[in-house]
């Protein structure tokens, strides 16, 4: 076992923080009094669109960022107080690669031990060890520059793990890569769960998180808004999904949408959206009222080309909470996406994400 874990207390949760908010310089208020518990060994999955604030929450969970008010215990420590030990008892992948592409795998592993502090007479198997983990031990001596996007993902995940982190922060780690490298990547992730990990994940896609995680949080403009396992959230929806296809123009779209909404088919409750191909219902009488809203649809002279009843997915969840699909830039299966991720990061090397905080630090 690892020395770090002998003095963690074994009833600690892996997160524990209350009412954190974080105000940036230029006064955007970025995460407005979450309180999040995630106990050791979870597998959890943090949600949100665009800007909502879960980068900004990592940050400040991992130490990068003071925040402005709460309190955060990570792995029993103190993140205000006692940041070294936070930093030492947590893995970070940022959306940024880390990788140097000059360095092989190898040497990139050897310099995260160097910055992590693992001893050297760890350091050689516990490098053979991640190598063989992420399935990269057969070019552990070929530069990064020649690797593939998934394939320095994945390296960039195994240098956050040298020092054996009980928890490990990844943020939007399959960001741009195509399904097969971001399934591989699953794989791994599942791994290092399974030996006892607590994951704290965010992604862009629903599907990963519905995948991987036991339980879920959605953030909305800096609040927690929702929580619960994959199933639960679907539950939430209230019902099953409609969606049905229809000839035509937006025009038609949105008058099939009129007539699902006022027709008297579906309860009240029920919700009503356009979607690129006609609407989409959700309702607890999507299955036996979906006949009626076709009949209706047809006399009102539209044509319908398509009609499906299933349950719903995160999308749904996603969209019934935040009123929008979520945006997967980058999800073209293509993997140079890892260049706009190092973009990103330039734009972000403004001075918010130095180490700042910890008395100890
Ligand atoms: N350094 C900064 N200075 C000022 N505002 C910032 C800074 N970094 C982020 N923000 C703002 O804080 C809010 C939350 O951003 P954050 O990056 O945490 O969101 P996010 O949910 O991680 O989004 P994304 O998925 O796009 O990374 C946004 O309004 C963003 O514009």
């Amino acid at each position: 076992m690892c020395p770090t874990l002998l003095v963690l207390t074994v009833t600690d949760d892996a997160i524990a923080a209350e009412g954190v908010e974080l105000t940036y310089a230029d006064g955007t208020q970025a995460v407005r009094g979450v309180d999040l518990t995630v106990p050791r060994g979870e597998f959890f999955g943090f949600l949100g669109p665009n800007g909502a604030g879960k980068t900004t929450t990592i940050k400040t969970l991992v130490t990068l960022l003071r925040p402005t008010a709460g309190s955060i215990r990570v792995n029993g420590f103190d993140a205000l107080t006692e940041s070294r030990s936070v930093r030492e008892t947590v893995g970070y992948m940022a959306q940024e690669t880390s990788v140097d592409p000059e360095l092989t795998a190898r040497e990139n592993l050897r310099f995260a031990c160097d910055a992590y502090g693992v001893p050297r007479s760890d350091r050689a198997d516990r490098i053979d060890e991640l190598l063989e983990l992420v399935d990269l031990a057969d070019v552990a001596d070929k530069k990064a520059d020649d690797f593939s996007g998934g394939m320095q993902k994945r390296l960039d995940a195994a240098t956050a793990l040298v020092h054996r982190p009980p928890l490990v922060f990844l943020d939007e780690p399959t960001t741009g890569l195509d399904p097969k490298a971001r399934n591989r990547l699953w794989e791994y992730f599942r791994r290092i769960n399974e030996r006892g990990t607590t994951i704290f994940l965010t992604t862009q896609y629903l599907e990963e998180a519905d995948e991987l995680c036991d339980r879920l949080a959605v953030i909305l403009d800096g609040e927690l808004v929702s929580e619960g396992s994959p199933a639960e959230l679907k539950q939430e929806v209230g019902g099953e999904i409609l969606d049905v296809s229809v000839e035509g123009d937006e025009g038609d779209r949105r008058t099939a949408a009129r007539i699902a909404r006022d027709g008297d088919i579906f309860e009240p409750s029920a919700a009503v959206d356009v979607s690129e191909e006609g609407i989409t219902v959700t309702s607890e009488r999507a299955r036996s009222k979906g006949t009626d809203l076709l009949v209706a649809l047809r006399d009102e002279g539209l044509t319908v080309t398509g009609f499906n009843v299933r349950a719903p997915t995160l999308d749904d969840v996603f969209l019934a909470i935040t009123g929008e699909h979520v945006e997967t830039d980058g999800a073209d299966g293509s993997d140079t996406a890892v260049d706009s991720l190092a973009a990103d990061g330039g734009e972000r090397a403004e001075g918010d994400d130095r180490f700042e905080g910890g008395d100890d630090a």
